[in-house]
């Protein structure tokens, strides 16, 4: 932990899921002049905040270039984990590509503006953010997409190898739904058997009939965050494949996969990205693995020479044999101006800054007078922690549903649970503060 943050965070006072020290002194007066007092911490820590100039690039209600939108208060924005907010420089360069480049170079654009090798090149500009040298990452499809040609991938690699059958794909149990779905798909499609697993057990499940397993780098639900190098290592250790899903990681957090050895990768690029709604994933192939990708989707666009119409199917060298079809330009190049945030910007200090966020807003919740009502998920080691805070709660829709009727936009996932992301470019201490307060008055109100 750096200077920046680390004297002013102190550890939250609750324990993953057993109540703990919660601040809550039955009174009440105690703890309201005690968590009156986390704001002037708020404060302090936003001050000195080495990215706090960041947030003047992202359109909200009370930053960007337009400044403070006028009547309205401000809302706090803890929802970046499933879209992240706007990048101020991504209107003015959609406008261009609309108005210029579609609408005055036309077809020219494709080699002229750099349509064509756009999913290589944002693909490079991601890279870093994932710990991967270039050549490597490629953008296109959504992640449901790319989750398809990954796990294919791996399990044709993996049975093209020396020694016994392997049929057998293992898929995190807690996983975000589209994976699971599609990896079922994919055992199907390659003759395995697919079965679900609790992302710690993976590494001692995985055995010599496995060819493959699809694992979330950081829980969708709880945030919390896996264990990347050790399930990598004892995959490999028995001849299977590592594929990661990286949404709820890359652009939170290192993630490291060239220096982990990751198989295969994937991930969407509209939360900590900030792509947009609906913007193109991504997909990263180990180097050493290119020639023996063999993607189940061979579209035209991972042909070695896709314009000599050839009926048959040659693919290209690198990362461009994971594209499929035609890429969306519009939606690639958004991806692409949003991506100008990270110029300058160490993924490990967004990590530092999203662990003293995360840990600010516990302490927050665990100084409310009526904390008892909240249980974290998050875990409190910060090894094991991604980018948000999630809080189990009774009538978890309902309160959800108050907090963004009051101007905090989290989410609600089911059965119970609250969530909070932190977005470290644009996310203040302040925000969290704010959060935690209101939270605290409609658990008042509702009691
Ligand atoms: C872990 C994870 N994987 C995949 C997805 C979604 O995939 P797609 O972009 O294909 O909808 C999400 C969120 O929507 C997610 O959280
Ligand atoms: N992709 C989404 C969408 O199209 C609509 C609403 C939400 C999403 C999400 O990204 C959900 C998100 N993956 C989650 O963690 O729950």
């Amino acid at each position: 932990m750096s200077e920046a943050y680390g004297p002013g965070v102190a550890r939250p006072g609750v324990r993953d899921g057993a109540g703990g020290d919660r601040g809550g002194d039955g009174a009440g007066g105690g703890a309201a002049a005690r968590f009156a007092g986390l704001a002037r911490r708020a404060a302090e820590l936003d001050l000195a905040d080495p990215l706090r100039a960041k947030r003047a690039e992202f359109v909200l209600d009370d930053a960007g270039p337009a400044g403070p939108a006028p009547g309205e208060p401000p809302v706090v924005y803890l929802d970046g984990n499933s879209l992240g907010a706007l990048p101020a420089a991504v209107p003015g360069r959609v406008a261009d590509v609309v108005a210029h480049e579609w609408g005055r170079l036309r077809i020219r654009s494709w080699t002229e503006s750099g349509w064509w090798t756009a999913p290589e090149r944002i693909g490079d500009r991601i890279a870093p953010l994932l710990g991967a040298a270039a050549g490597q990452v490629v953008v296109g499809d959504s992640t449901s997409v790319n989750v398809l040609k990954a796990v294919v991938a791996a399990v044709r690699i993996a049975q093209s190898g020396a020694g016994a059958a392997r049929d057998e794909v293992l898929v995190d149990a807690t996983t975000f739904p589209t994976d699971g779905y599609v990896a079922e798909s994919a055992a199907r499609l390659t003759g395995c058997a697919l079965r679900a697993v609790e992302p710690h057990e993976i590494a001692a499940t995985a055995g010599p009939r496995t060819a493959a397993a699809l694992v979330n780098h950081v829980d969708y639900r709880t945030g919390r965050r896996h264990d990347l190098p050790g399930t990598t290592a004892a995959l490999h250790a028995v001849g299977a494949l590592a594929v990661w899903d990286l949404c709820h990681s890359a652009g939170a957090l290192p993630v490291g996969l060239d220096e982990h050895g990751v198989d295969l990768a994937v991930g969407c690029t509209y939360k900590f990205l900030n792509g947009g709604p609906g913007s193109p994933a991504y997909l990263y192939v180990r180097r050493d693995l290119h020639p023996r990708f063999d993607s189940p989707l061979p579209g035209w666009n991972s042909h070695a020479d896709p314009f000599a119409m050839s009926a048959d199917y040659r693919p290209a060298d690198g990362a461009v044999r994971g594209r499929v079809g035609t890429p969306d330009i519009l939606s690639m190049l958004a991806l692409e101006a949003a991506l100008e945030v990270w110029d300058g910007v160490p993924i490990g200090a967004v990590r530092e800054k999203s662990l003293a966020l995360s840990d600010f807003f516990l302490e927050c919740v665990a100084a409310l007078p009526g904390g008892a009502a909240l249980t974290p998920l998050t875990p409190l080691p910060h090894a094991e922690r991604g980018s948000q805070v999630a809080l189990r709660c009774a009538d978890a829709e309902a309160v959800m549903g108050e907090l963004i009727a009051r101007g905090v936009v989290g989410d609600f996932r089911t059965p119970d649970v609250l969530r909070f992301g932190v977005t470290p470019l644009y996310t203040s201490f302040s925000d969290v503060y704010r959060a935690a307060e209101v939270l605290g008055e409609v658990l008042d109100d509702r009691r």
